[in-house]
C-alpha cells in the first residue's frame, strides 16, 4: 500500500520503519529539511538513535508529494498542533484514503479527540478514520523487540485491513471498536505517567507507583465509561497495556518530565530538558477541563494539572490524592 507519515519524530519515523518493513511504500514529511534529509539519505531518525530507517522509506518537506496517491496517511505530530498542521493538508487528501492517528493527546480548548480533530481538519468522514495506540515506545519497536499494539475504528473490516498493512514478526496489533476508549487510554495515560514521574522524583517507592497506575487506570475507565467507552478496553493494551509500559519507564518523556518536577524543576526548564514532545503536560489541562464539563471525578489528573500549571508544591499532589473521602476499590 502507498503510505504518507505525516510527522518525522520519533513516532513517526519509527512508525514509518515499521510500515516499510511490513511491505508498504512509504513516504514521510516532515517540515524540517536537515530531520528529512538524514532520514531519506542517511536512513536514520535524529530523534530515536536506534532506528535503522529502511532503505526504501523515502522523505520529504513536501506535503502534497507525501499524500499524492497515498492511501492510508498516518498522523504522528504533536496533538495540539495537529489541527493547525492538517488543516491546510485536506485538499491533499486522496479521495478514499484513511487516515490513521498515532497520536496521544486530548485538544485544549475543544477537548476533542484526535480522530475528532482529524475529522474535522481534513474533512474526512468517522468511518474512514482509524487510531493506533497501545505500549509502543519507539526506542524498543525501533530495536524491534516484540511488542503489540491496538488498532480501532467504528468499522472492523477497516481495522482488521489495517492490522495486515503493519504486522510485522515483531509488531503485533489487535483490533478494537472502541475507538473513544483507546483514544482516551492514550491521551490520559501520558498525565498518569508524569504524575508517577512526579512522586518518584519526590523519592517514593513502588507502592505509590503501583497506586497511582491502578487509581489512574480507574480514573481514565471513568471517564471514559461517561464517554460511553467499552469497559473492556480499559483491561487491554491500549489501557492497562500502555500505563505499564509508559508510567514507570525512563524512555518516557512523560514520565521524565514528571520525575523532573519531582526532583525540583520548574515546568520551564522541565520542558527544556525532555527530548520531544511530553503530551501529558497540557493534556492534563484538557483532560480535566472535560471531566469538569461532564462531571467526572479525576484526582490525579487533577493534581498533576495543579502542580503543573497552577504553581502548586509537589508535596500537596500527596495531600491531595490521600486527603479524599475514603470510598470503595473500583472504578
Ligand atoms: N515516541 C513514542 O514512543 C510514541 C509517541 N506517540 C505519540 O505520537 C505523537 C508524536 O510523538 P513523537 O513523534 O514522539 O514526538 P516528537 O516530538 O518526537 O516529534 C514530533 C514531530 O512533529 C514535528 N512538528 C511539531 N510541530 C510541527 C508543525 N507545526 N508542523 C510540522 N511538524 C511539526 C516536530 O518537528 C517533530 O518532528 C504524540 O502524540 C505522541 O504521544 C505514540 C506512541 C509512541
Ligand atoms: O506513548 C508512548 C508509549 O506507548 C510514548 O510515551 P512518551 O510520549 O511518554 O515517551
Amino acid at each position: 500500500m502507498r503510505v504518507a507519515v505525516l510527522g518525522a519524530g520519533a513516532w513517526g519515523s519509527t512508525f514509518a520503519s515499521v510500515l516499510a518493513d511490513a511491505g508498504n511504500d512509504v513516504m514521510v514529511w516532515g517540515r524540517d529539511p536537515a530531520v528529512v534529509a538524514r532520514i531519506a539519505d542517511q536512513h536514520r531518525s535524529p530523534a530515536v538513535a536506534e532506528l535503522v530507517v529502511p532503505d526504501t522509506v523515502r522523505a520529504t518537506t513536501d506535503p502534497a508529494l507525501a499524500m499524492r496517491g497515498a492511501e492510508l496517511v498516518a498522523v504522528a505530530v504533536p496533538a495540539q498542533s495537529a489541527r493547525e498542521i492538517l488543516t491546510p493538508l485536506a485538499g491533499l487528501l486522496e479521495p478514499g484514503a484513511v487516515v490513521l492517528s498515532l497520536m496521544k493527546g486530548i485538544e485544549l480548548s475543544t477537548g476533542l479527540r484526535m480522530s475528532q480533530v482529524i475529522v474535522e481538519a481534513l474533512g474526512v468522514p468517522a468511518s474512514r478514520v482509524a487510531v493506533l495506540s497501545g505500549p509502543n515506545l519507539a526506542r524498543e519497536i525501533a530495536q524491534h523487540q516484540p511488542t503489540a499494539t491496538v488498532i480501532a475504528a467504528q468499522d472492523e473490516e477497516l481495522a482488521r485491513r489495517l492490522t495486515a498493512v503493519c504486522a510485522t514478526g515483531w509488531f503485533r496489533p489487535y483490533t478494537n471498536t472502541d475507538v473513544i476508549g483507546v483514544e482516551l487510554c492514550g491521551a490520559v495515560k501520558n498525565v498518569v505517567a508524569i504524575g508517577i514521574g512526579i512522586a518518584q522524583g519526590r523519592g517514593y517507592g513502588d507502592n505509590t507507583t503501583a497506586t497511582l497506575i491502578t487509581r489512574g487506570l480507574a480514573e481514565i475507565a471513568r471517564l471514559g465509561l461517561a464517554l460511553g467507552a467499552d469497559v473492556e478496553t480499559f483491561a487491554g493494551l491500549a489501557g492497562m497495556g500502555d500505563l505499564f509500559a509508559t508510567c514507570d519507564s525512563p524512555l518516557s518523556r512523560n514520565h521524565q518530565l514528571g520525575r523532573r518536577i519531582g526532583e525540583g524543576m520548574d515546568l520551564e526548564h522541565a520542558l527544556a530538558a525532555t527530548p520531544g514532545t511530553a503530551e501529558g503536560v497540557k493534556t492534563a489541562r484538557s483532560v480535566v477541563e472535560l471531566a469538569q464539563r461532564i462531571g467526572v471525578d479525576m484526582p490525579i489528573s487533577s493534581a498533576v494539572s495543579a502542580v503543573l500549571h497552577e504553581g502548586q508544591p509537589v508535596d500537596l499532589m500527596g495531600e491531595l490524592l490521600l486527603a479524599r473521602p475514603h470510598k470503595a476499590d473500583g472504578v
